[in-house]
């Protein structure tokens, strides 16, 4: 397939018919000007693209490197999510659904999801861990403002994995009028490419921009942190047929492509935390946006071609780089994109990346919702 022997539609019977109406109509609207001029301007006017790529001039001089940043963080809803739940939207709409179905953990797939449902005129039901629900009152009461309904999920262990896969369920009973909207670039094909086909307009930016912005036009480095992977993959995109070096940061107790073995979760073949009697393993991050114990086919087939390479770090290294990056640049991240400044100024550090390498960096959201995890830290 599309990800070597990764992805494929391991789904139920009624969902791969569902799956196959996805995959014809998004291959017919991507190649349709008018679906990609419409959802140009919704990038445009509501979700507030293009993004700046942001040099970080003070830490670039203290880490030797010249390190630019791509500032998802700026965008509407203040992360990458806006830019996969706008085009899936809009493809829900072409369809005839009048309702999106979606997961969440973190709750930012939730919101993003809440917030395109309430602009193009849909209703939003969102699977939420009842874990979460109570660790993320704040996102929750976003969604019901928007006016989604969050359904809590009792299942498992009432997190992510579990609100993925009671999303999936329902979706069985309302392929009629629903559209699932998954979060990252994981579950069945199409999701997988169709995700990162919404997401490539981060690093169709980039390498526009690092066209214009850098001596060499192309960076040495692209880096981009990785849960299930969506903005990686967007990033990562954008510089495929260049010979920049592509690096997946990972949370360490949520390393999919680095500790992952092959197995099948939500419809898709890829690599996932799992015990040795195959059963998948709580993710552990101290950022809730990693919390998912997998990662997307696209990764670990770019891993197995040797094409990207998938590090991890410390909670620790990322908390110290998010303070870091608010003292020296007045940007707060998210501590989901922390983990990817965390590599950067480890290896800048141990000489990894070598003095004077450009290093692109996408920025894939803001550290507003992280403000009381720093706190402790502090
Ligand atoms: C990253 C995002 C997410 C939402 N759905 C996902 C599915 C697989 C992997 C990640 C996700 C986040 N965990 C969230 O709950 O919003």
């Amino acid at each position: 397939g599309r990800f070597g022997e990764y992805g494929g539609r391991y789904a139920p019977e009624s969902l791969v018919e569902a799956c196959r109406e996805v995959d014809e109509a998004f291959r017919d609207a991507w190649a349709d000007p008018g679906f990609r001029g419409a959802l140009a301007r919704l990038l445009a006017v509501h979700a507030g693209r293009p993004t700046p790529l942001t040099p970080a001039d003070r830490l670039s001089e203290a880490l030797g490197v010249r390190l630019c940043l791509k500032r998802e963080d700026l965008t509407h809803t203040g992360s990458h999510k806006i830019n996969n739940v706008l085009g899936q939207a809009l493809l829900a709409t072409r369809m005839g659904r009048r309702r999106l179905i979606a997961e969440t953990g973190a709750g930012q797939h939730g919101v993003a999801t809440a917030t395109a449902a309430a602009l193009l005129g849909l209703e939003a039901t969102v699977f939420m861990g009842e874990r979460d629900i109570e660790r993320q009152a704040l996102n929750v009461f976003r969604m019901r403002m928007l006016g989604a309904e969050v359904v809590p999920v009792t299942a498992g262990s009432r997190t992510l994995k579990d609100a993925t896969s009671e999303a999936m369920r329902h979706w069985v009973g309302a392929t009629g009028d629903s559209h699932y909207c998954i979060g990252s670039v994981v579950g069945p094909d199409p999701y997988p490419w169709m995700v990162r086909e919404f997401q490539r307009i981060i690093g169709d930016e980039a390498r526009a921009q690092c066209a214009a912005e850098l001596r060499t036009g192309v960076p040495d480095y692209v880096v981009a942190c990785v849960g299930g992977g969506s903005n990686a993959a967007g990033t990562f995109a954008g510089f495929a047929d260049t010979r920049a070096l592509l690096v997946g940061v990972e949370a360490e107790g949520g390393a999919g492509a680095s500790r992952g073995r092959l197995g099948v979760m939500h419809g898709c073949r890829s690599l996932f935390l799992q015990d040795d009697d195959g059963q998948i393993t709580q993710a552990h991050s101290i950022a809730a946006g990693l919390d998912y114990p997998g990662v997307g086919p696209e990764h670990a087939h770019l891993r197995d071609l040797g094409r990207a390479r998938y590090v991890t770090v410390s909670d620790e290294e990322a908390a110290a780089a998010a303070v870091r990056l608010a003292r020296t640049e007045g940007i707060v991240p998210a501590l989901e994109s922390a983990h990817a400044l965390a590599w950067v100024i480890r290896a800048a550090g141990d000489g990894e990346l070598p003095a004077g390498s450009t290093v692109l960096m996408t920025l894939s959201g803001r550290g507003d919702k992280d403000v009381s995890t720093l706190k402790e830290l502090l």
